[in-house]
């Protein structure tokens, strides 16, 4: 997969040269470039924003410099080798895991990170004639700018590419994993620490139970912190024993 992020802050997005994803680019699972929108500036000044029409505090990134620099990082246009185009903001599609297998899909993802109060809406609107545009938001909640998201959502669909994760069964037990439960609670050794004993379930060797505990404080959890999850549970996937949690 190649990942292009178009952004003023290039620096924000050097933590995905460690750990996982460094690998991941490192072995070539992961193609990932940045690149700094003020390259795309035609004054001295370098200058990528401008004041909103229509009044209102704040600032608004230029639609012209926007539009020539995706132009470079998308080239051709070649619709069959269009990327995805993703931007990070407040009014956007909420990004879920469910989001993050479908983005692990695409062969090729651009980030337009925003800044100030956004990015001209005809950005966007043009974009959108000549690949798949997702507005994509982290949650209800304002950032300053487009990066912190850009990172969340590299390293969400990344770990699910294969070859990233050493063990591909870590995937799956997890929280908003296949059956839309939360995690359940996880230990290991010392047995006893601080007066805080291990569950004993887990120290017997009886895999059944522990599976049956597992999924129980797992139902628990979400029952207790999630409700708008439990909502929306397949009820077929509930058995007897479940409802009783
Ligand atoms: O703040 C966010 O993105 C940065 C941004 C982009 C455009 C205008 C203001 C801020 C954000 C919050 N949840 N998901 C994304």
């Amino acid at each position: 997969m190649r990942i292009d992020v178009v952004t003023i802050f290039p620096d924000y997005l050097s933590p995905l040269d460690l750990s996982l994803v460094g690998k991941a680019r490192e072995s070539g699972v992961l193609d990932l470039r940045v690149h700094d929108l003020r390259d795309w500036a035609t004054d001295r000044h370098r200058t990528v924003d401008d004041t909103p029409y229509g009044g209102g505090a704040g600032m608004v990134m230029k639609p012209d410099v926007w539009g020539a620099a995706l132009d470079d990082v998308v080239g051709s246009g070649d619709p069959a080798r269009a990327p995805r185009l993703l931007v990070p903001t407040p009014s956007g599609r909420p990004f879920t895991q469910d989001l993050a297998h479908e983005l692990a899909e695409e062969p090729w993802l651009v980030f337009a990170c925003g800044r100030y109060e956004g990015i001209d809406a005809r950005l966007v609107e043009d974009a959108a004639t000549r690949m798949p545009v997702t507005e994509v938001s982290l949650g209800d909640y304002v950032l300053n700018g487009g990066e912190v998201a850009a990172l969340v959502v590299v390293e969400a669909v990344a770990r699910l590419l294969p070859g990233v994760v050493g063990n591909p069964e870590s995937l799956v037990e997890e929280s908003h994993g296949a059956d839309g439960l939360l995690e359940y609670p996880v230990y290991t050794k010392p047995p006893t620490w601080r007066g805080l004993d291990v569950p004993e379930v887990l120290l017997s060797g009886h895999h059944g139970n522990v599976a049956r505990w597992r999924r129980d404080q797992a139902l628990r959890r979400t029952a207790e912190r999630r409700p708008d999850l439990v909502a929306r549970l397949d009820p077929s996937a509930l058995d007897a024993r479940d409802r009783e949690v």
